[in-house]
């Protein structure tokens, strides 16, 4: 299992450098790393398993973070939750977004970032993607609100972005054009 101890943190350069697609049909390997990603998120929602691992929260992370540079990430949002999603991504792609941005009011955070980086993120509110999934089959997805952040902030890392690269130096809470705030 991922533990906190596999996961690179700021400064490391894979953490900057645009991740390789994955050939399909996935080779038992990236199968298992793909696997480990979503079973990671699980196991930091789960109090009992992250108190006993000492894992930091996530909803999302991505190959990179463990040092692989490839495009795969997983997303999970309890069945209890309104988002409600399970997802390993492989080689995801964004196809079309709205104009209309949304971000989140309490900002962002890195499960690579051991330091709080105050400010608002800029991302589009709504996006419809494409990826593969474990099995090699390509799906489609419309995502908005908390999910839709999410798969950008992901996404990102295979590009190596860092979620602070959007924040406005000169003001980190400078209101957002036409953008709607996610509580
Ligand atoms: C929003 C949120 N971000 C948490 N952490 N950061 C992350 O997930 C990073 C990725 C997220 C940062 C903003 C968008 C994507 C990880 N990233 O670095 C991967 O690249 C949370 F932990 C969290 N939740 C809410 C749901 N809760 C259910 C019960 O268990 C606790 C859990 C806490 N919500
Ligand atoms: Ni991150």
């Amino acid at each position: 299992m991922i533990l906190m101890k596999d996961i690179i943190r700021e400064g490391h350069p894979t953490l900057r450098k645009r991740s390789e697609e994955v050939a399909l049909p996935l080779s038992a390997e990236d199968k298992a790393l793909a696997e480990s990603l979503l079973e990671y998120v699980k196991n930091s929602q789960d109090d009992e398993l992250a108190e006993k691992y000492d894992l930091r929260a996530g909803v999302g992370i991505a190959a990179p973070q463990v040092n692989q540079a490839k495009r795969i990430f997983a997303l999970y949002f309890d069945p209890s939750t309104e988002e409600n999603m399970s997802l390993i991504a492989i080689n995801p792609k964004i196809v079309s977004h709205s104009v209309e941005k949304s971000y989140l009011t309490t900002g962002e955070g890195c499960l690579s970032v051991d330091r709080a980086v105050p400010g608002y993120v800029p991302r589009y509110a709504r996006i419809t993607v494409k990826a593969y999934n474990l099995q090699g089959e390509e799906f489609k997805m419309r995502l908005k609100g908390l999910p839709a952040i999410a798969f950008q902030h992901e996404l990102d890392h295979l590009n190596g972005i860092m979620f602070f690269d959007h924040i406005n130096a000169e003001n980190p809470f400078a209101e957002i054009e036409n953008a709607t705030p996610i509580e």
